[in-house]
């Protein structure tokens, strides 16, 4: 016999400003019950479970309904208050009741194990990638198809970073994965993800993000068949709301719309043959239990996975002149310890209006200390007329020169500058990090999938020096 707890229907919190607001619609087939709130301290028993949460107390001689009392620490358990993070998790068996790990007999599609120089390579070039292919209905599972595109550190030191690629196209079954490397960020960009966790159940449909903490076990089914999106891995530290400064203490993402699961579990009489996959030094590990390791009946604390809708984000701009940097659209921050700098920031270009007066309002040239790599989950980005697809991606590394291509350069440079809605039915994001990353040799060769004609999207920006343009006359250019 099986014993699962039952989610409830959710009520988006903000399906109420949908109507005024087009780019703030419900997400679709959001059936599962959510507690909102970033970084909350939540608790929660499945549904018919109540009283399972032990009463002042995490670890009774017996608890509740005879369950284990077992806790999962996110950080040193002598960080400081307001970066201490763990749960306690009641659950029918313990997690450690599994056989040992031994290396998997297969790896995923393209992981990398170390950015260095057998598996990767630097490159000072402009890098633009087209999607990647779906799979065949039915042959890759979720956990077998990571595609590392760059990173830099590594699990051993807690430092870095990774980014992938994913395509998966069969459903975990019983089978659940999880990474011991770090915190990962994933980005559906085609078909939704409908992903169990230890903690309940969370629906991601793309324009959506989920953040899976380092340490969770978690399974993924594809409720629309073959999926791609990318991945945002962080070896050191967590995901977190960037500070706001002076813009106050509202607006960006605001922690109400981050929602986690409520405590859903599955477990059966009979034992069943259940694989445990582990990404642990960027290798994977399997291992068997005989139950599912979705028995968690209840949970509270502050370390759990999320999901965020990004249309919830309330973009900053200009309302007078110039095109601010893009940290103002700035999601979440994996932070270094150095103030400012992050480890990765995701940062999101959503559809929003733009007024800058007397200004060139696609993103400028420029040159970076950090490495930007940008996907793109739908639309077309603001500061590329072709070859950046959804699906697709592009990589500028350290100090490597970017910005708009020749035909958004000469359309920006001559448009009228009235009000308009910038980037409709788009959502282009970019994981911004302080670090220099390597490329993978299957991302930059095996892949197939580098355009190699993308240096000469800009070569077409020629000299409009003018003498007699000392005003900076748009009717003076000539194209
Ligand atoms: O390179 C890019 O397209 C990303 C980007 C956008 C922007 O508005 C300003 C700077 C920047 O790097
Ligand atoms: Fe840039």
């Amino acid at each position: 016999m099986t014993t699962t707890s039952t989610p409830t229907t959710f009520a988006p919190a903000f399906a109420a400003h949908s109507k005024d607001n087009p780019t703030r619609t419900a997400p679709p087939k959001c059936t599962y019950t959510y507690q909102s709130g970033f970084g909350n301290e939540f608790a929660t028993e499945a549904p018919g479970w109540e009283g399972a949460l032990p009463v002042k107390q995490n670890t009774p001689q017996v608890c509740p309904y005879g369950l284990y009392a077992e806790q999962l620490s996110g950080s040193a358990f002598t960080a400081p208050r307001g970066h201490n993070l763990r749960s306690w998790l009641y659950r029918v068996r313990p997690s450690v009741c599994h056989t040992p790990f031994q290396r998997a007999s297969y790896d995923s599609a393209h992981m990398v194990r170390q950015f260095a120089d057998t598996e990767c390579e630097p490159t000072p070039n402009q890098l633009r990638w087209s999607p990647l292919d779906l799979p065949e209905a039915g042959k890759v599972p979720f956990h077998a198809g990571w595609h590392t595109i760059c990173g830099a550190g590594g699990p051993e030191t807690k430092s870095g970073l990774a980014v992938h690629m994913f395509t998966a196209s069969a459903d975990m079954v019983n089978t659940a994965m999880v990474n011991a490397d770090g915190e990962i960020l994933i980005v559906p960009q085609h078909g939704a993800l409908d992903i169990k966790t230890e903690f309940g159940k969370l629906y991601v449909a793309p324009n959506e993000i989920v953040v899976i903490p380092r340490g969770v076990r978690f399974a993924v089914s594809l409720p629309d068949g073959p999926t791609r999106g990318y991945i945002l891995e962080v070896y050191t530290g967590r995901f977190e709301l960037p500070d706001l400064g002076p813009i106050g203490a509202n607006g960006l993402a605001n922690p109400r719309d981050f929602v986690y699961p409520t405590a859903w579990f599955e477990t059966s009489e009979q034992p069943i043959e259940f694989t445990l996959v582990n990404k642990y030094a960027n290798l994977l590990w399997t291992a068997k239990m005989d139950h599912s390791p979705f028995n968690v009946v209840a949970w509270h604390g502050n370390y759990a996975p999320y999901k965020y809708d990004l249309a919830a984000f309330n973009a900053m701009n200009t309302v007078t002149f110039d095109h601010p940097d893009p940290s103002i659209f700035t999601v979440l921050t994996c932070k270094s310890n150095t103030p400012g700098v992050a480890i990765a920031d995701f940062v999101i270009f959503p559809p929003r209006w733009a007024t800058g007066e007397g200004t060139f309002r696609p993103p400028y040239f420029h040159r970076n200390t950090m490495s930007e790599f940008m996907g793109l989950i739908k639309g077309a980005y603001e500061a590329k007329a072709e070859g950046f697809v959804p699906g697709g991606g592009s990589l500028h590394s350290i100090m490597t020169p970017h910005g708009p291509d020749a035909p958004t350069f000469q359309k920006a440079s001559t448009a009228p500058l009235t009000p308009v809605r910038v980037a409709d039915g788009t959502m282009a994001f970019m994981f911004e990090s302080s670090l220099l990353m390597t490329v993978s040799k299957w991302a930059l060769v095996e892949s197939n999938k580098v355009q190699q004609d993308y240096w000469t999207h800009w070569q077409g920006l020629k000299s409009h020096l003018n003498k007699d343009n000392k005003e900076g006359k748009k009717e003076l250019l000539k194209f």
